[in-house]
């Protein structure tokens, strides 16, 4: 019966965790999948977390059905977040925003609404981009193209070939876009590139869809932002996934969020139905817990400047191991650049490894990243980073 079904490869990320896990070597290190891990390599739970979680155990109540679009508190501290508090397009009510299933489910739900209602568009993802992106929008019927993005020999964006490629797209065709912390290269547009690109798309009528999994991870909250900011200002048509599992450590809740900016409430009205349908036939309604937790961090102002600086200490925590494993690699090998490290940003690095550079650091000393050469520099500490560095200097030896 079942014969036809194909074997599952498994997935390059999620994969590496098992593999992991099954790893007796006791100097192993993960530096495979996206999360955060602290100075003593444990995942945090962050304190505006513990309190959040307090309130909701005491006194405890029942858990009914959310709403298709999740928490009004949870959508509320997505748009903010995003758009800024005293944003005029959420005071004007053209910003519609479901609560979804981690960022990708806010993926799912946004690759499903544009099959429905934008069938001729195809979807196109930076080369390369966070593999399940394709997956996603593939598993959605949507075509999916890929454009030029990141340069191997420069380790920047071929922007000039990147530009020239979007104004070949059609109207309505899909930009699928990291607003920040680039997922796997670390290497982002500039502001200045940001407002090339959002000429190119408003001039060809493009959609852009920016998927945000980082904030705060890069600079800062609004300057993350930024992209998604100035296409608001230019008055854009925007759909945006937002994650709170890097920034709230709550992975295993599913937390996330998908906002769509329409031009007028009519159409903020169709919109927002439509997401609601969509999810509805998907997964009817999105898990309470991890919304309670969002609802209560995101609108309790004491709790929020809070989770802020706890997450500012998360990213200054990365980029202190950006700095010191670049200072360790360069005096290791004298003479040859580790600039990347520092001048990559968020969560990775692609560190320009081959497979078999990232498969020798893997069978002979345990250290795991994804075979692309994307590194989570989160999983370094000030204990493992020499092991690290060592081991990198060995493979690149050859
Ligand atoms: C760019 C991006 N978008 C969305 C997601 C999904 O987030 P979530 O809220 O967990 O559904 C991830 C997760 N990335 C890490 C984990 C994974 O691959 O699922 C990673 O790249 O390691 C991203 O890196």
């Amino acid at each position: 019966m079942f014969e036809r079904i194909d074997y599952y490869a498994g997935d390059p990320i999620l994969g590496l965790m098992d593999k992991f896990a099954a790893d007796n070597n006791p100097d192993k290190v993960n530096l495979g999948v996206g999360v955060y891990y602290d100075e003593d390599g444990k995942m945090p739970v962050l304190e505006c977390v513990k309190t959040a979680e307090q309130r909701i155990a005491d006194p405890i109540s029942p858990r009914p059905y959310l709403p298709m679009a999740g928490l009004p508190g949870h959508r509320k501290g997505c748009q903010e977040l995003l758009f800024g508090k005293d944003a005029q397009i959420l005071q004007d009510g053209l910003v519609a925003t479901i609560a979804t299933i981690g960022g990708s489910g806010a993926l799912k739900v946004g690759a499903e609404f544009i099959h429905e209602w934008f069938p001729q568009s195809k979807c196109y993802v930076s080369d390369p981009t966070w593999g399940n992106h394709i997956a996603i929008f593939e598993g959605s019927d949507v075509e999916v193209g890929k454009y030029p993005y990141y340069d191997t020999a420069t380790g920047g964006i071929k922007f000039d070939e990147m530009i020239a490629f979007f104004e070949t797209l059609n109207k309505d065709d899909v930009l699928l876009l990291h607003p920040c912390c680039h997922n796997p290269t670390g290497v982002d547009l500039t502001r200045e590139q940001w407002d090339q690109v959002l000429n190119v798309i408003q001039a060809r009528e493009l959609i852009p869809f920016m998927d945000i999994a980082y904030q705060g991870f890069g600079e800062d909250m609004d300057s993350d932002a930024y992209a998604i900011r100035k296409a608001v200002d230019m008055g854009l048509p925007l759909f945006v996934s937002n994650s709170f599992s890097k920034n709230l450590s709550l992975y295993g809740e599913r937390v996330g969020g998908l906002s769509v900016v329409c031009p007028t409430v009519d159409e903020t009205d169709r919109v927002f139905g439509q997401l609601n349908s969509t999810v509805r036939r998907i997964y009817s309604s999105p898990p309470s817990h991890g919304g309670r937790v969002v609802d209560i961090v995101m609108n309790d102002e004491a709790l929020h400047e809070q989770w802020v600086g706890e997450v500012y200490a998360m990213r200054d925590r990365i980029k202190s191991m950006r700095t010191k494993l670049k200072s360790v690699l360069e005096e290791k090998i004298p003479g040859r650049s580790f600039d990347y490290l520092t001048a990559q940003n968020g969560m990775f690095s692609f560190t320009g490894l081959t497979p078999e550079q990232v498969a020798q650091l893997q069978s002979k000393y345990g250290i795991y990243m994804v075979s692309n050469s994307r590194m989570c520099v989160a999983g370094l500490n000030s204990t493992n980073i020499d092991y690290v560095a060592n081991a990198m200097v060995d493979v690149l030896k050859d």
